[in-house]
């Protein structure tokens, strides 16, 4: 089943400037994610990203993503970013997913990296750890990052899967794909880096527009 338009949730991740930042919130992303890894094409340090959560409050839900924090890279993201919402990309384990909510007291999405069905057996501990569960394709061998690669998992692995309420679909979507997405894996959330790019790390303001109306069905 579709999500209908209303009711799906677009965040569109890895913004790193005021004009592209400015074209996901024009063009109607409910969240939007600010990238804290410095290996990362999209990492904002912590005065760029108090300039970007400043200028979309109100606006959107401002995620910050993190992989691996620890205790003081966590203060200083809920300092700078005040986020409404932490992501966290590493191999955080469900314990540490817990102590990092309590200690942030604010909602935690943990991302899971998916390549087969063996995958979904993860999903139960993080679901009680976690208030949302983002699934992403998983990194492939020797990549330098742990997400933001522009890669789908087959989706058909997530068939007649019990996925918890909330649940987030990211991974190599595009303008192109992100219809056919929706219909195959009926998510009422997605999220989208790479597949709005020229460049990695240059967000492309058409393309955000584009893959929010193809996912809105406009
Ligand atoms: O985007 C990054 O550079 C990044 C670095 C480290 C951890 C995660 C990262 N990105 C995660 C995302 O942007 C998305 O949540 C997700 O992986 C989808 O990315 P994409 O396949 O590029 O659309």
């Amino acid at each position: 089943m579709h999500a209908s338009a209303q009711s799906l949730t677009i965040k569109i991740c890895g913004l790193s400037t005021p004009g592209t930042l400015a074209a996901a919130l024009d063009a109607g992303a409910d969240w939007i994610g600010l990238v804290h890894f410095p290996r990362s094409p999209r990492h904002v340090g912590w005065d760029t990203a108090r300039a970007l959560s400043a200028q979309a409050r109100g606006r959107a839900q401002r995620v910050v993503l993190l992989v691996d924090p620890d205790d003081a890279e966590l203060d200083a993201a809920l300092e700078a970013v005040d986020p409404d919402l932490v992501q966290l990309h590493g191999s955080e384990s469900p314990e540490r997913v817990s102590m990092i909510r309590a200690r942030a007291g604010r909602p935690v999405m943990k991302a899971l990296g998916i390549g087969t069905a063996a995958d979904l057996a993860r999903i139960p501990a993080y679901a009680r750890a976690a208030d949302r569960l983002l699934l992403d394709a998983k990194a492939p061998a020797g990549a330098s990052l742990p997400g933001g690669n522009g890669r789908a998992f087959d989706w058909d692995v997530l068939a007649g899967a019990d996925l918890p309420a909330g649940w987030m679909l990211s991974g190599g979507l595009t303008p192109e794909t992100v219809a056919e997405a929706l219909a195959r894996t009926g998510a009422t959330a997605i999220d989208v880096s790479s597949g709005v790019e020229s460049a990695p790390g240059v967000k492309e303001p058409a393309r955000i527009a584009a893959f929010v109306a193809a996912a809105r069905g406009r």
